[in-house]
């Protein structure tokens, strides 16, 4: 079915969106100018300026649109948040994330894959950098009242991968404004690679790959950090609370394939994206227009940070992609 006849359907209610990156503003728009609901993977667009229009295209025609980030809906997730909102480790103030998967880039990707292909918004930013951004922001950002979240200030270092000229590895450090009566400003650092691992073992052995730090204690979160299934709560008064979260699926050693890559990298589990949709689903029920654990202006947010990184280190995708229809006209 061509996606023309798709958004034409009278029994579709809502379009997920899961095309490479470069393709997620066209067809995103397509969706919403037929006046489709639309749950639209990571990362969400090229730019900001594509989510932008977005945005502002789904609001004035009262659509729901979401950023399908899997992980912020994740229980896990929700109880890392909790943690932090609720006090229980002090005054927020520094986090660390990292998502690295040794993937081997020359033997593992054409020079003509989505991983890779500039043509496709390829590169370890946009694909796996995300996550490292989302930790980052739903510990340091999403936390705060509503009211006086701030935009980050961005410092960072990408490394490009010699083939194709992508993004192979970047580290990206960001500070948000917070007052001095709430804690001061608080540290983020993202890093993400293609190159090395978050955990070479594969087991755990490496440990955490997300560090939550405040006053009072220290939340862990092991890697992959993008479906992880184990915390560690670490509080100054030697509580330690360890805890394991399932993701639901076939399980490990299935051989179930969850599409992405060779068998090497098969998962046995991946069912977690069910969350995500149905937060999707409650929203439509409910009337909701955008997720309640991301909304949109912090994914425009976030694709703003990302634009800053590629800005500071000459990093560009072909005009054809960068462009919105807007920017094209005038
Ligand atoms: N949340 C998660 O865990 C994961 C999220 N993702 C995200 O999902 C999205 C898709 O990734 P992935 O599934 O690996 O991508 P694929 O390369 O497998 O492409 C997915 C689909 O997009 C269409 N497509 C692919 N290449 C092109 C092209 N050159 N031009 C037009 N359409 C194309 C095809 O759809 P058709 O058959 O209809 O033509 C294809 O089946 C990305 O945004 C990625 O970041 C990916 C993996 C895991
Ligand atoms: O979104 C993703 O999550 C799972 C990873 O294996 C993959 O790189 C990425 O696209």
């Amino acid at each position: 079915m061509a996606y023309e006849d798709l958004v034409e359907d009278d029994n579709v209610d809502i379009v997920y969106v899961s095309t490479p990156h470069s393709h997620h503003y066209p067809n995103v728009k397509l969706c919403l100018e037929s006046g489709k609901n639309v749950l639209c993977e990571k990362a969400f667009t090229v730019n900001a300026a594509q989510a932008k229009e977005l945005v502002q295209l789904a609001r004035e025609k009262n659509l729901f649109l979401m950023e399908a980030l899997w992980t912020r809906y994740f229980p896990l997730s929700v109880y890392v948040r909790e943690a932090i909102t609720s006090g229980r480790v002090g005054t927020i103030m520094r986090a660390y994330a990292d998502n690295s998967l040794d993937l081997n880039p020359e033997e593992n990707f054409s020079k003509k894959h989505r991983m890779v292909n500039p043509d496709l918004a390829g590169g370890v930013l946009l694909d796996m950098g995300i996550y490292s951004l989302t930790w980052i922001f739903q510990t340091l950002y999403t936390t705060q009242p509503l009211e006086v979240r701030k935009a980050p200030r961005v410092t960072s270092s990408v490394r490009k991968y010699g083939p194709t000229g992508v993004d192979e590895a970047a580290t990206i450090l960001l500070t948000f404004p917070r007052d001095t009566q709430s804690g001061g400003d608080l540290h983020g650092i993202a890093t993400t690679s293609f190159r090395v691992a978050s955990d070479i073992s594969n087991n755990g052995a490496s440990g955490p790959a997300v560090r939550i730090q405040g006053s009072e204690g220290e939340l862990q979160v092991w890697p992959p950090i993008y479906r992880p299934t184990r915390t560690r709560l670490i509080l100054a008064d030697g509580t330690i609370e360890d805890k394991t979260w399932p993701q639901p699926g076939p399980g490990q050693g299935s051989n179930w394939y969850n599409g992405y890559l060779d068998s090497a990298f098969a998962e046995g589990e991946g069912y977690g994206m069910f969350w995500e949709a149905d937060e999707a689903a409650m929203a439509l029920l409910e009337g909701r227009k955008e997720g309640q654990y991301e909304g949109l202006d912090e994914s425009i947010i976030i694709m703003n940070v990302m634009d800053e990184v590629r800005r500071q280190n000459d990093l560009s995708y072909p005009e054809s992609i960068e462009a919105t229809d807007k920017n094209r006209q005038d």
